[in-house]
């Protein structure tokens, strides 16, 4: 547990937030694919680290390889895609209990009609997964959107290696979509070509990749905890390096959505921002739909209720299953506070109090972004926070940069 207190507040920060974790995450898998990626500014996220001592297993000579990725969503999804095309090994994929909770069965059977041989070791339909790399002959076939991004962006990445490449046909309401356009996009910068028709994808197969250097862009989803922090000060400016306007990361919305809440974004050079206060009027109520930015509910419940916004969220249905049932977190925790939260299967309406609780701890249920989204508060009132060491699963050095802006931390 720690406490977070204000000492003196900054008038501006410097931020250098790593790369970000998606586009790395992403880019590992391809420079294991094809070899002549060099990659920079990769996240030194927990998640990007269990992706890369993942990746160097493959080289073992074991009868079958055992791969623990914990939390990592997405290095559990690209695994079971990359795993099944890996001819002649046999895999062990497992993580933590939650990552043993969080459904598969979705990528899994794709992954099955393609030709691959994956089996459930303990419950079906979730990890550990037992899988038998193949060579895999088929091209066609259909998956629901509804679920996760990532099991499209898990078959998108192996795509170009499969003899004829990869028809997709995507069903359902596609959720997180920008992350399905960062994959395609990344594909494309490496020379991979497709075709993309409402709900079709097709992507053609590629046998080398020219060799070629690849700036990731920082992090817009650890970017956010500042967008929060500017929001909530007087006149707080934050500098963050890395960043361009225009991104790859569906996070990058972050700018529109903080514009309500009075932040100005400046673009410096080529590649930083300045985040500024640039009002204090602000709407009594918000009404936002997250269904391409799930990453960002967290951060924006926060500020909302550190504001006195009353909000109502939607397209939150993913959230249950990511790190935690980030819904029944966020209400248990907002309510602490003093705000009367209501929550359905995909939404989250908030009545802000007037004032908020003192001495509140917030617990973070194995989930980085409730500690992180939390932490903004501590401008308005000294808060603890309990299992601080969640965040390295996408921001090492969150606690840190906190420090920067004059923020004492206890533990
Ligand atoms: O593809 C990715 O890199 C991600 C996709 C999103 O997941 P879902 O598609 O499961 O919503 C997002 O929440 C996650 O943090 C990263
Ligand atoms: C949901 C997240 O990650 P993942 O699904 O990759 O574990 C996240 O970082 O908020």
């Amino acid at each position: 547990m720690i406490s977070l207190m204000l000492n003196q507040l900054v008038d501006q920060a410097d931020i250098q937030i790593t790369g970000s974790k998606s586009e790395s995450n992403r880019l590992l898998v391809l420079k294991h694919l094809f070899k002549n990626l060099e990659l920079l500014n990769l996240s030194n996220s927990d998640d990007t680290q269990h992706l890369e001592s993942a990746l160097k297993r493959f080289d073992d000579s074991s009868e079958i390889i055992e791969i623990d990725v914990e939390h990592a969503g997405t290095a559990m999804r690209f695994l079971t895609a990359l795993c099944a095309v890996t001819d002649s090994q046999t895999f062990i994929l497992k993580g933590s209990q939650r990552m043993h909770n969080r459904p598969i069965s979705v990528l899994v059977d794709a992954l099955r009609t393609l030709g691959a041989d994956i089996s459930y070791l303990e419950k079906d339909g979730f990890p550990p997964l037992k899988i038998k790399g193949l060579t895999l002959k088929q091209d066609k076939v259909s998956i629901s959107g509804a679920v996760s991004s990532q099991y499209i962006s898990a078959l998108m990445l192996i795509a170009p290696k499969l003899e004829n490449g990869l028809h997709l046909q995507i069903e359902d309401q596609l959720t997180s979509k920008p992350y399905v356009e960062m994959t395609l996009q990344i594909l494309n910068k490496i020379g991979v070509q497709y075709e993309k028709s409402g709900d079709k994808i097709n992507i053609h197969p590629l046998k080398e990749v020219k060799p070629i250097a690849f700036h990731i862009e920082s992090d817009w989803s650890s970017a956010s905890y500042f967008f929060s922090f500017v929001a909530i000060s007087d006149d707080l400016k934050i500098k963050l390096s890395n960043y361009r306007q225009q991104s790859l990361q569906g996070d990058a919305q972050l700018i529109k959505f903080y514009q309500k809440f009075g932040v100005g974004v400046e673009q410096i050079g080529d590649k930083q921002l300045m985040l500024y206060k640039k009002t204090k009027v602000y709407p009594d109520f918000l009404k936002f739909n997250l269904i391409e930015t799930p990453d960002l509910a967290q951060t924006i419940a926060v500020t909302c209720l550190a504001l006195g916004i009353d909000c109502e969220l939607s397209g939150l249905k993913t959230l249950k299953i990511k790190e935690t049932d980030r819904l029944i977190a966020l209400k248990n925790e907002l309510e602490k506070f003093g705000a009367e939260v209501e929550i359905n299967l995909s939404q989250l309406k908030m009545k802000t109090p007037s004032v908020l609780n003192s001495d509140v701890e917030v617990y973070t249920y194995q989930d980085h972004r409730m500690a992180m989204a939390f932490a903004p508060l501590t401008l308005l009132i000294p808060i603890k926070i309990k299992d601080e060491n969640v965040v390295s699963k996408s921001y090492p050095n969150f606690w840190n940069d906190l420090r920067k802006l004059g923020i004492s931390i206890k533990s």
